[in-house]
């Protein structure tokens, strides 16, 4: 195997403060393998052959990187630092297509999409190693080569090996200049330096401006969903610990308790993961859970009837559950996907099982029969586009559209009208996105505002920041228009994100009824 670099893992030497590599000055002696294509070795590291596999799954089966990878690199039989290699080179080779297919184009002769597809998906690979992972640009180049030889064939490596010659001439931000040079378009420039789709670009500098943030903020906004994300872990309160998780290396989390980072490789070797009582979750996704949980309801009145009304996998409600266990409290965890409503069983598994029932309505179909106001707490975790949570998913970005926003906020109301109805006056409902659009976030409150003549938002910037461990988060939008009674309110809603918070993009409000929907 050849990585010719000693220090290829170690972010922090080779990344400047824009998260980039430093590259090579221009014009540094570039040792290429004086070999011919056809005169280089045939097989293909371990390494570069699991992320060129799973670069090929997504391609080919749309399937999930960060769910084809850990099978990937157990079926290669990797070690840590092969499998450390493979995660960084797929990872970055899907999040960082944009800016690499916008470069290749300009080192080929023909349309990209006139290239076979496991051609380009080696060329991503070969324009990732050579623009920003610290690889010697011989061995970037000679094993891409190989891998090209091994699973291709002989006929396309002549054009591999040309082609990222032509890539190494310049580094990734000789590359960007070139390609945004003559483009005013602030959106567009965005969208090739960060490679992101350009719509996507737009959406979050919208989103910035609907939660009351500085649109100076979209660079590092854009800049932290490339960034790879920290594993978080929580132990489920009450029934597991972090005591396996400290000694294999994880910090204690800063955000919200009971949480780990951990960095130490696959996460599925901890028993307590194994067991279920350790969980992996994003800290927003654990602040908002908490911050349902907490939130105080009207001293006197009944907490025993808890919603987690969207489910599915179950990581939220995981977290409600053993909550609920501890004061209790009984979680019905609903989910109307038949696979997703299993997932939902296996992770309440290590929560007894007095505490939780899985449905699998129609999350529309709750609070129907208005006389049956049965929950004093209900989440609403609605299906959305998921642009919150990009910097998980690598390949996410180019597979949405910005119809699938418009398709979903009819959905997100039916949902949260359902929930208004069937939580108790006096109860709690917390509505969530892991999404900051505000067709997703703000619009769907401000029109449950309008059809709820009973809906009062609650303070959830106070209840957010009551469950959180570092500094309070601001406030974000704040509902004060849209209905007669928009004067009394004062609640506001949380909008949590990567570059401030090193969260999910998690939107939260919670609200209330304060009487019948009549009234
Ligand atoms: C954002 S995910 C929920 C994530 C989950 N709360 C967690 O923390 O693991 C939204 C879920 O809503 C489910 N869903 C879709 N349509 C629904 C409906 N009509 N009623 C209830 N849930 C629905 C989806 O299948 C998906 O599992």
């Amino acid at each position: 195997m050849n990585y010719d670099g000693a220090a290829r893992h170690d972010h922090s030497s080779r990344r400047n403060a824009a998260g980039r590599e430093r590259n090579r000055g221009f014009g540094e002696q570039r040792n290429f393998s004086a070999a011919a294509p056809s005169q280089r070795k045939r097989t293909a590291d371990k390494a570069r052959l699991t992320a060129f596999q799973v670069l090929r799954a997504v391609s080919d089966q749309d399937a999930y990187a960060n769910l084809v990878l850990p099978r990937q690199i157990r079926e290669n039989r990797l070690d840590k630092q092969d499998a450390g290699f493979a995660t960084e080179l797929t990872y970055g080779a899907l999040r960082e297509q944009g800016l690499y297919d916008a470069v290749l184009q300009l080192c080929v002769d023909r349309p990209l999409s006139a290239l076979d597809a496991p051609v380009l998906d080696a060329l991503r690979l070969g324009a990732h190693q050579l623009l920003s992972m610290r690889v010697p640009a011989h061995a970037a180049l000679d094993e891409t080569v190989s891998l090209v030889r091994s699973q291709i064939g002989m006929g396309p490596s002549g054009l591999v090996n040309a082609v990222l010659r032509k890539v190494s001439r310049q580094t990734r931000e000789e590359w960007i200049q070139q390609l945004t040079e003559d483009v005013t378009d602030e959106s567009k420039i965005f969208s090739t330096t960060y490679s992101h789709p350009e719509w996507i670009v737009r959406a979050f500098r919208q989103s910035l401006v609907a939660h009351g943030r500085d649109v100076s903020e979209l660079e590092k906004l854009l800049a932290a969903d490339n960034d790879a994300p920290v594993v978080n872990l929580v132990a489920l309160p009450g029934i597991g610990d972090l005591d396996e998780v400290f000694k294999l290396g994880g910090r204690k989390g800063k955000f919200v308790p009971d949480s780990a980072y951990y960095e130490s490789g696959d996460v599925g070797r901890l028993n307590s993961v194994r067991a279920g009582v350790v969980r992996v979750q994003d800290a927003g996704s654990q602040a908002v859970a908490r911050a349902l949980a907490d939130v105080e309801l009207p001293s006197g009145t009944s907490d025993e009837e808890w919603l987690d009304l969207c489910a599915g996998p179950g990581g939220k409600a995981s977290l409600l559950a053993a909550l609920a266990a501890q004061r209790g409290a009984f979680l019905t965890a609903n989910e109307p996907q038949p696979h997703r409503a299993d997932l939902v069983e296996d992770s309440l598994g290590a929560v007894p099982q007095d505490a939780w029932q899985v449905t699998d309505m129609d999350g529309r179909d709750y609070g129907k029969d208005q006389t049956e106001r049965l929950f004093d707490r209900i989440m609403v975790d609605a299906p959305c586009s998921g642009l919150g949570a990009l910097r998980r998913r690598p390949e996410a970005r180019w597979r949405k559209k910005l119809t699938d926003v418009a398709e979903l906020t009819v959905l997100q109301s039916e949902l949260l009208d359902a929930a208004l109805k069937a939580v108790r006056i006096g109860g709690v409902v917390a509505y969530v996105t892991c999404s900051p659009h505000p067709a997703e976030t703000v619009a769907i409150v401000e029109d449950a505002i309008k059809k709820h003549p009973n809906l009062r938002i609650l303070d959830t910037a106070a209840a957010l920041n009551s469950v959180i461990m570092t500094a309070p988060t601001a406030p974000g939008h704040t509902f004060n228009s849209g209905a007669a009674s928009a004067s009394t309110w004062t609640g506001n809603s949380i909008q949590l994100w990567p570059h401030v918070n090193k969260t999910d993009a998690m939107f939260l409000t919670l609200m209330t009824v304060d009487g019948p929907e009549e009234s």
